[in-house]
């Protein structure tokens, strides 16, 4: 479930007269997501999304966060457009808690994406990249390299709870990053976090991303080693190089990759695996007594950061070259 906080039907009128559209219908909490409460909200107007932002996201980003929604929906981008209340503003507060409406995107988030799948977010990847060039706001990645470090203090002591071994695996991986981290690679807007859960389709195509509240400014293959590592590994942790094939062409029709970034694709991997294993594994081991939000598996990253330590070149991601 992700309904952290209720909103009652007079607070939720109260706070829909201060924009433009319409009055409620109907609106019902959404069980998909674990950072932020979301609820569908049907208005004599049409569908919106109802976002009330909880603890881990933290307030000052906000304006980032909304910034490059507008700007990219600008763009044409299909990403939900913040709402403005009446005011001309888009971020309120809701119970306590800031809150924002989104306009509803159609469409389904596939759980076994195909080759076909991975080509169209592949170019919507790239899209994205491109949308984003002039967007004027910043905002540093704290889950990259300098991240890493304090997020393992946080759990080495019981990493090996979870899996034997996993503290020394982590420790020596850390170490091999900091050494071969690239510095100077194409940077801009990077969503971060474009796993399928955050992507619809509708038929063969992307009909919408969603969920930017992990998007920060960082190396743009960066953004492409995440999509390779969410989409394009089977359930039993093998690589599935059609579908990397398959994304990597898709990107490439629209942004084509520097040399550099095409030699950085595996430590980009590398390091991509290892900020899911890090946040996945402070999650598994901090589930809060009661929680409704299953952690997701932090060995499941452990996994695909092995495979990568075994890649010497991009192409055996399926980058023809
Ligand atoms: N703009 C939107 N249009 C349609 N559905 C949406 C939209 N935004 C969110 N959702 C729905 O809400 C769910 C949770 O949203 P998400 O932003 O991923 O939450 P969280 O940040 O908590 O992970 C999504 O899986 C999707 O079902
Ligand atoms: N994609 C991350 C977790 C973040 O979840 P989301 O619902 O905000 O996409 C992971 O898989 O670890």
């Amino acid at each position: 479930m992700a309904v952290y906080t209720e909103v009652t039907d007079e607070e939720l009128s109260a706070f829909l007269a201060t924009y433009d559209i319409g009055t409620v219908l109907s609106y019902k909490g959404i069980a998909e997501g674990v950072e932020n409460t979301n609820y569908f909200l049907h208005t004599t107007q049409g569908f919106y999304i109802l976002t009330l932002y909880e603890k881990r996201v933290n307030e000052a980003d906000l304006p980032f966060f909304l910034g490059l929604m507008q700007h990219l929906a600008k763009k044409g981008l299909n990403c939900p457009l913040p709402v403005n209340n009446r005011q001309g503003v888009a971020l309120g507060r809701l119970a306590g808690r800031p809150a924002v409406i989104i306009t509803f995107l159609e469409g389904v988030a596939v759980r076994r994406p195909t080759a076909q799948h991975c080509a169209a977010l592949g170019g919507a990847l790239a899209r994205l990249h491109l949308a984003g060039r002039d967007f004027a706001m910043t905002r540093p990645n704290v889950l990259s390299l300098s991240g890493w470090g304090p997020l393992f203090a946080q759990a080495e002591k019981q990493a090996d709870t979870v899996s034997s071994g996993l503290a020394a695996r982590t420790r020596r991986e850390l170490e091999n990053l900091e050494k071969d981290w690239p510095r100077d690679l194409p940077a801009g807007i990077i969503h971060a976090d474009l796993f399928t859960d955050n992507v619809f389709f509708i038929g063969p195509d992307v009909s919408g991303l969603i969920d930017f509240y992990f998007a920060c400014t960082d190396a743009l293959a960066y953004d492409v080693a995440i999509c390779l590592n969410a989409w394009c590994f089977e359930a039993d942790a093998s690589y599935n190089l059609t579908k990397g094939r398959a994304m990597l062409a898709g990107y490439q029709a629209v942004r084509a990759l520097e040399p550099a970034e095409i030699e950085a694709l595996p430590v980009l991997c590398r390091g991509s695996a290892m900020r899911f294993m890090l946040t996945r594994l402070v999650d598994w081991l901090n589930v809060p007594p009661g929680a409704l939000v299953k952690p997701k598996d932090p060995l499941e990253y452990d996994r695909k950061l092995n495979f990568h330590r075994h890649v010497k070149h991009a192409r055996e991601y399926g980058l023809d070259s």
